[in-house]
């Protein structure tokens, strides 16, 4: 079982993907983390962010790795874990140049593809392009002031750089953003965390909502 939770930047991916499966006793995947993890280390390493053949030696040399648990995934390169250094303003900036790159989106659909099933799985094209067939879909959207506002808790900057940074994101994105024709689209703007997890499990096939692993 596959259930895939898209939508744009700060829309609550990774906050309600963990509660859906939670709910249903399973790990969730957050492919963003391998994107940010690959603009983290082409940084690092001084590379340009356009340089995919760079930045594919850093994704095979690195060991890189994503832990897909159900309270939180974690990233390691190796024995180091990238986890609490994905988040920074500079991956925010410099993650969609390297997630524009055919080569990375390939390496990390290989990643998601080889993980056991089953899972929820979020991002910006898990329902259209990685996992197709999954058995349920979902988009989220809210408004980029209402995003700007909640990703403000969590960043340094004030809610109008924050609301700047996340529409010229979204532009940046726009390739890989689009809803599958089976998603179904829900405006988070209204609704609080739990109000979203819970239209999700409501609309889940019954005999997924019900499994417990
Ligand atoms: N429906 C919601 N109502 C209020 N806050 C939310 C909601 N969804 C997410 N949040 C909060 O917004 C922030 C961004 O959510 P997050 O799950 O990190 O989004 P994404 O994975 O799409 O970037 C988090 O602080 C989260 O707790
Ligand atoms: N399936 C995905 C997931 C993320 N991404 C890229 O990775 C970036 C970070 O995604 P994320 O989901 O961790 O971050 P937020 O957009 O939730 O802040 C996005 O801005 C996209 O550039 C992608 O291209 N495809």
């Amino acid at each position: 079982m596959i259930v895939t939770i898209d939508g744009v930047a700060a829309s609550g991916k990774s906050s309600v993907s963990s509660g859906v499966a939670r709910a249903l006793g399973v790990p969730y995947v957050s492919s963003g983390l391998l994107y940010r993890a690959a603009a983290l280390l082409a940084l690092e390493a001084g590379a340009a962010l356009e340089d995919e053949a760079a930045v594919l030696v850093l994704l095979e040399g690195s060991g890189l790795r994503l832990e897909p648990l159900a309270e939180g995934n974690r990233v390691w390169a190796g024995g180091r874990e990238l986890t609490p250094d994905l988040h920074s303003t500079r991956v925010d900036k410099g993650v969609s140049a390297v997630a524009s790159l055919p080569g990375v989106r390939a390496w990390v659909d290989a990643q998601l593809r080889a993980l056991p099933q089953p899972f929820v799985a979020e991002g910006r094209d898990m329902g259209t392009n990685v996992f197709p067939h999954a058995q349920a879909k979902f988009y989220l959207t809210a408004s980029p002031r209402v995003r700007a506002e909640r990703r403000a808790r969590e960043r340094p900057e004030d809610i109008p750089a924050i609301e700047a940074a996340l529409t010229k994101r979204d532009e940046a994105d726009r390739r890989q953003i689009s809803p599958a024709v089976d998603a179904l689209v829900i405006d988070t703007g209204p609704l609080d965390l739990q109000g979203v997890i819970e239209v999700i499990l409501s609309a889940l096939p019954e005999h997924e909502a019900g499994r417990t692993s």
